[in-house]
């Protein structure tokens, strides 16, 4: 494996939880397997103030694990960790900083090489690229300078474009790294392994064979400490616009020429670009929003959302999505798509079902339920990552009686093969200069282009209905109304054999 150029990872926002709880770990995750520069170092910033000790302390705790078993390893790690503190919405501050920067450069040895890695509030996102410009940081000529923008990016379409104005001002595209975490997810980049490089799914994978999609990514928690954040952002900014359409488009999206950023971020855009937009006087006829209400899960007393710290106690913020789409192409002309999401749902959940077409004709027809004709495949993100397929098998006995099998295969059968996390994944991508898992400008835009007239439509609109559900549910019962026909939603859970991660 490549070893990254020397660096320096400066974190914006590094006394914050995203630091401690995602990537700190995956930086110590990297640094165990050897796949950190020879001279590297992470200089987090922050209003806080900390010493190098103090932050380093601070930060030990999210790496406990290999303190146990390494414990010398373990603090090579940590004695890579600086800290220097400031306010970054001060541009006035900067040089301080930029002095900082430059003396840990020299004694690191990493040749100006520097990640500015935006970890902050969002509101800070368009300042520090202006300020780091201040300062000369944002090109040089011999070393590397990088962008990386954590989520949300932009709360609509207005804000994504100004967004990507005010980044484009100070760094090129090529620097700008924008994170979608699900893109880090190894079982998320086994679903374009799956597609292209076997021949027996490739040729079915279209409108004639494939009769529709179902994309679920179900939470079993609630917001947590998370309410602030979240009554302003709801399930459709937080989840839809990225994950969800990130998924979508992998699943959709055609052969890419070369497995490199432009070939596939290309291929990613043009399916984004394709979704038939819902028309803002028809959102209530394919989407279908939802807000979890206090009840009993498991005997235990759960909150309702409305009741959550720091959220509105009349809030109309949605805490589930269902909703169906069509992608206007030659492969998927009239294939309706169905995505859902929610918190407080039964499990936790991320999974693809393709739906094939049923048989023309019913042969077997002692099997009154036709439905379990169709053939299923289900690409199971997380947890239990792997793959399913389910299909119809003659019972054994008198008659032609059917019934529905699975062949399965979990990523765990693969024995002690190590997962990695996503954000180390995308960590590391970023430090080789591959942008490849992550999200371009114009892929983002398409996104919000798409979700913008329906969040404008509730926005305007308050008869839109926002329907309770009971948490611990899959949702409102009218979610399963957007599905055509007599079928329903995959409900994973009641059906114990698709796999260990129920936990009903
Ligand atoms: N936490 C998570 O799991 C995820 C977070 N994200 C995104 O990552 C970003 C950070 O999230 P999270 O870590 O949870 O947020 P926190 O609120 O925990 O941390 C925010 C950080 O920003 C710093 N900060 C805020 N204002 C200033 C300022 N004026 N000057 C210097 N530093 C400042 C804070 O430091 P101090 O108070 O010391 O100044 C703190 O380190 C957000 O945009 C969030 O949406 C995305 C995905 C998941
Ligand atoms: O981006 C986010 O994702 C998480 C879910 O991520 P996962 O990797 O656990 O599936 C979600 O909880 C959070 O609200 C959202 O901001």
């Amino acid at each position: 494996m490549r070893k990254p150029q020397n660096h320096i990872l400066v974190i914006f926002g590094a006394s914050g939880d995203l630091t401690k709880r995602k990537l700190i770990p995956a930086l110590a995750d990297l640094y165990h397997q050897e796949l950190l520069p020879e001279n590297f170092a992470v200089l987090g910033l922050g209003r806080t103030e900390l010493s190098d000790e103090q932050f380093r302390d601070k930060m030990s705790d999210g790496v406990k694990e290999f303190a146990s078993k390494k414990e010398r390893e373990h603090n090579d790690f940590l004695d890579q960790l600086y800290y220097y503190s400031f306010n970054t919405k001060e541009g006035s501050e900067y040089e301080g900083f930029r002095n900082r920067l430059e003396e840990l450069d020299k004694e690191v040895g990493s040749e100006g090489n520097f990640i500015f890695y935006l970890a902050t509030p969002p509101s800070m996102y368009p300042l520090v690229p202006k300020f780091l410009a201040e300062q000369g940081l944002n090109k040089s000529d011999s070393g590397f300078r990088r962008l990386i923008v954590e989520k949300p990016f932009g709360y609509d379409l207005e804000s994504a474009q100004q967004l990507n104005c005010d980044l484009l001002k100070y760094f090129h595209e090529e620097q700008i790294y924008r994170i979608d975490h699900y893109l880090g997810k190894e079982t998320v980049q086994n679903l374009l392994v799956t597609r292209f490089s076997n021949g027996i799914f490739e040729p079915l994978w279209n409108r004639n064979f494939i009769h529709h999609v179902e994309v679920t990514s179900s939470e079993d928690i609630g917001v947590g400490g998370r309410g602030g954040y979240y009554d302003d952002s709801g399930a459709m900014r937080d989840m839809v616009q990225n994950h969800l359409l990130l998924l979508t488009s992998l699943v959709a999206m055609e052969p890419p020429t070369l497995v490199n950023a432009e070939s596939i971020r290309n291929e990613i855009v043009k399916v984004l670009q394709s979704l038939r937009p819902i028309p803002k006087d028809k959102v209530e006829d394919f989407v279908i929003r939802g807000q979890y209400t206090e009840s009993k899960v498991r005997g235990e007393d759960v909150k309702g959302y409305r009741q959550e710290e720091g959220v509105d106690p009349k809030s109309r913020t949605e805490t589930f999505v269902a909703m169906k789409f069509f992608i206007d192409n030659w492969r998927w002309a009239g294939v309706p798509f169905y995505i859902r999401t929610g918190k407080m749902l039964p499990t936790r959940v991320t999974e693809i079902v393709i739906h094939f077409q049923p048989t023309p004709h019913h042969l077997f027809s002692e099997d009154k339920e036709i439905l379990r004709q169709q053939n299923q495949m289900v690409i199971r993100i997380q947890p239990d990552e792997g793959l399913l397929m389910k299909f119809g098998m003659k019972v054994p006995g008198a008659g032609f009686r059917v019934q529905d099998v699975n062949m399965d295969f979990h990523y765990s059968e693969l024995g002690d093969t190590y997962l990695p996390s996503a954000y180390e994944r995308l960590l590391l991508d970023c430090m080789l200069g591959d942008p490849t898992l992550y999200s371009r400008g114009d892929a983002v835009e398409a996104a919000w282009k798409f979700i913008d007239p329906i969040l404008k439509a509730w926005k305007e609109n308050p008869c839109i209905k926002v329907h309770g559900y009971p948490g611990g549910t899959w949702g409102p019962d009218v979610s399963d109304d957007l599905i055509e026909g007599n079928m329903t939603w995959r409900y994973p859970c009641k059906n114990l054999s698709d796999g260990l991660y129920c936990e009903l």
